[in-house]
């Protein structure tokens, strides 16, 4: 079984979360402190090999076979007037994923990641969630559960991504209602909006929180009350990927702020996660900040679509080339420190 088919099994699960390999993790450290370099001169490029070796189980991490996912969904609070694109944008801009011509496209073929679009019902945008919970109870399993089954054991890595106009103000809302704080801590511009346009997003977050102020905190009632289908769907990858020891990239707010409830319940849920950057969105600095991850790059990108994972994923493979390619002193015959 794959999914999740009811809240216990998702709430077991994350409960359940299985750690990395501290044997392989110690084999890996032992393995960069003969490599042919002072010791710690390569910086984060020798954590992320470590991290990689605890996860998938070996010495030598690698990565042959990496995917990047690209879930996307449609959000009846854009009625609120809280995007700068209009609504139809989700299913136009899947087309184009679907024909090759998005960033995440060229990004996923320089990255070497074999690149699936996980439309999830974009004709069903989900309910206004400053009016009702955005999800019934089964919309929110079945979207855990797409997310779920787009993770293979065989994965030496995942990135996650996503496409939604409005999900940004889910995105927030997911953030004040995990985290506590006012909703403009954790709004900005999204896709563009102007001042105006932030305050109208305060507002509906605003509206929201007190709306389902009374629904228990669990991660699974809070993505169902004011997430999304396809932020539900990276939950759900990010869980399977734990189970299945797959390490996964994170991208940008929207992507991180799926996370958010689940490190709630279970903060060690954060731990075969890298978050690959730092998005231009004011609140992911904030949010990386409260799930205790250090962005790998940070180059004011606020595309969302996995592009920033995407990216990072250069900077791991470079790590996991040093890691598995590198002369020991004793095979170079390099004289270690005295
Ligand atoms: O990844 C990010 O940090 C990010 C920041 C701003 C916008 N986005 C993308 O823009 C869309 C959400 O913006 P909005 O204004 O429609 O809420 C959605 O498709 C995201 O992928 C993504
Ligand atoms: C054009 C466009 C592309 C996107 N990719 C991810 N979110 C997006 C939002 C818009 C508006």
């Amino acid at each position: 079984m794959t999914g999740f088919s009811t809240i216990t099994a998702f709430e077991h699960a994350l409960a359940d979360l299985p750690a990395a390999d501290p044997k392989a993790q110690a084999a890996a450290r032992a393995r960069q402190a003969e490599l042919t370099k002072p010791a710690g001169s390569l910086g984060r490029l020798e954590e992320i090999a470590v991290f990689f070796a605890g996860w998938q189980k070996r010495e030598r991490p690698r990565i042959d076979t990496a995917r990047a996912v690209v879930f996307a969904g449609n959000h009846g609070v854009t009625a609120q007037g809280v995007s700068a694109f209009p609504a139809s944008v989700t299913a136009q801009m899947v087309s184009n994923f679907e024909s090759g011509g998005a960033a995440i496209n060229a990004l996923t073929r320089a990255a070497g990641l074999d690149l699936h679009v996980v439309p999830i019902d974009l004709d069903r945008p989900t309910q206004d969630f400053s009016l009702a919970p955005a999800m019934s109870v089964d919309e929110c399993l079945s979207a855990l559960s797409i997310g779920a089954a787009q993770v293979d054991a065989n994965l030496d890595m995942i990135v996650l991504g996503e496409m939604g106009i409005g999900n940004s103000t889910a995105a927030a809302a997911l953030c004040a209602r995990s985290f506590g704080e006012a909703a403009a801590a954790w709004t900005g511009p999204g896709t563009g909006v102007d001042g105006a346009g932030v305050q109208r997003k305060i507002a509906v977050i605003d509206r929201a929180l007190a709306l389902h102020g009374k629904v228990p905190r669990s991660a699974f009632e809070t993505l169902r009350h004011v997430g999304g289908r396809e932020i539900a769907a990276m939950a759900g990858a990010m869980l399977r990927a734990r189970q299945l020891g797959v390490p996964v990239i994170l991208d940008g707010f929207i992507c991180c702020a799926a996370l958010a409830p689940l490190a709630v319940d279970n903060p060690a849920i954060t731990d075969h996660c890298i978050a690959g950057h730092c998005s231009a969105e004011p609140g992911h600095a904030r949010l990386l900040d409260r799930l205790g991850l250090d962005p790998l790059l940070s180059l004011g990108m606020r595309l969302g679509e996995g592009s920033g994972a995407a990216v990072a994923t250069h900077i791991v493979r470079s790590a996991l080339a040093a890691h598995a390619e590198m002369a020991t002193f004793a095979e170079a015959f390099v004289s270690d420190r005295q």
